[in-house]
């Protein structure tokens, strides 16, 4: 029923309530006729769309992860980790659109961006400790191991062998995605599996249902990333990026970002949290209230 809705441009608009679009202020994606929105999109997507486009930015990712890291490890007081993970998504997004690492304006354009997106880039981070960190620590050793003497950087071939962590981020997606809902609105009256939606009335396209419902994923509940070792998930039933002509064009450079960051904690770095108890909230989004408040501790000095 998700996907019939996401895949009908006839029958549904976007519908984000009036204090999102407002934030979004971003009038070519929102705001514009179907063939108008392929226009804008198809010049939005290009530069972050396929391998070739994500290879070009691969070595800045590298640079922004690694310093990154490495300004959090020689912090002496906690880090909200969720913040400045948003921090390190942010300064790559820039990066790829504007090609700026300009601190200064970083900072200023981040400073609006975090009013705006506070909380809401809070996906939670494997570390040591979790059951799977061993299996994904050994993953990224071996990717090491296998390395040509002469090769000093991460290549977009051996991201691809992260076949584990790849089944993580796909896990963690399921579980606690940012992307809480899509939102749509009824351009005239639709009969859907016999519910009938009126001319204008709003439709929240809840991807979390889906994504825990036990006849899609058995045992819903629990984090297991093995579930994705041979399987892929039946159209319509994974939804993170959503779908249709609406689909998200930057998840597959969120994936690398994700990949290219847990590669090089993984391998020099862990994580001790102040309250690992901390209750976790799931409304809007899933995440522990106090923000994943850590400290990051480089292994080599720990
Ligand atoms: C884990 C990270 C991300 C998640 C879960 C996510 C999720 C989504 C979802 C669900 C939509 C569909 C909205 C709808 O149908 O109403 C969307 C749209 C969009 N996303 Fe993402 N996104 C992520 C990262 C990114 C990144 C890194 C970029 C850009 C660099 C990006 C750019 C966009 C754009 C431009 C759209 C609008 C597409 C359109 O309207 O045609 N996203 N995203």
């Amino acid at each position: 029923m998700c996907r019939r809705v996401l895949l009908d441009d006839v029958n549904f608009k976007l519908g984000y309530p009036k204090s999102i679009k407002e934030l979004a202020k971003c009038r070519p994606m929102i705001d514009v006729s179907n063939s108008e929105h392929r226009h804008f999109r198809r010049l939005i997507t290009a530069p972050i769309v396929g391998h070739k486009a994500l290879e070009v930015y691969l070595e800045r990712l590298e640079d922004i992860v690694i310093n990154s890291l490495e300004e959090l490890s020689s912090m002496k007081h906690p880090i909200e980790l969720l913040k400045e993970m948003k921090k390190v998504s942010f300064k790559s997004i820039v990066h790829v659109f504007m090609g700026s690492s300009n601190e200064n304006i970083i900072k200023h354009i981040g400073s609006s961006f975090t009013d705006i997106y506070n909380g809401m880039f809070s996906i939670p981070l494997n570390a040591p400790g979790f059951t799977f960190h061993k299996a994904l620590k050994a993953e990224q050793e071996e990717i090491l191991r296998k390395r040509p003497a002469s090769q000093k950087r991460l290549s977009l071939n051996e991201v691809k062998q992260m076949v584990y962590l790849s089944h993580v981020i796909n896990e963690v997606l399921r579980c606690a995605n940012i992307a809480f809902s899509t939102f749509r609105e009824a351009t005239s009256d639709i009969n859907i599996n016999g519910y009938l939606i009126p001319k204008g009335w709003r439709v929240l396209i809840w991807a979390r249902a889906i994504h825990m419902d036990s006849l899609y994923y058995p045992n819903a509940e629990e984090f297991n990333p093995s579930r994705w070792d041979d399987f892929s998930a039946k159209a319509g039933t994974f939804l993170p990026f959503g779908g249709g002509s609406r689909l998200c064009p930057g998840g597959d450079l969120a994936k690398l970002e994700t990949s290219v960051f847990l590669h090089y904690f993984l391998l020099n770095y862990r994580l001790e949290r102040i309250n690992p108890e901390c209750h976790v909230t799931s409304l809007p989004v899933s995440k522990p209230i106090d923000n994943c408040l850590a400290k990051v501790i480089k292994e080599s000095c720990a």
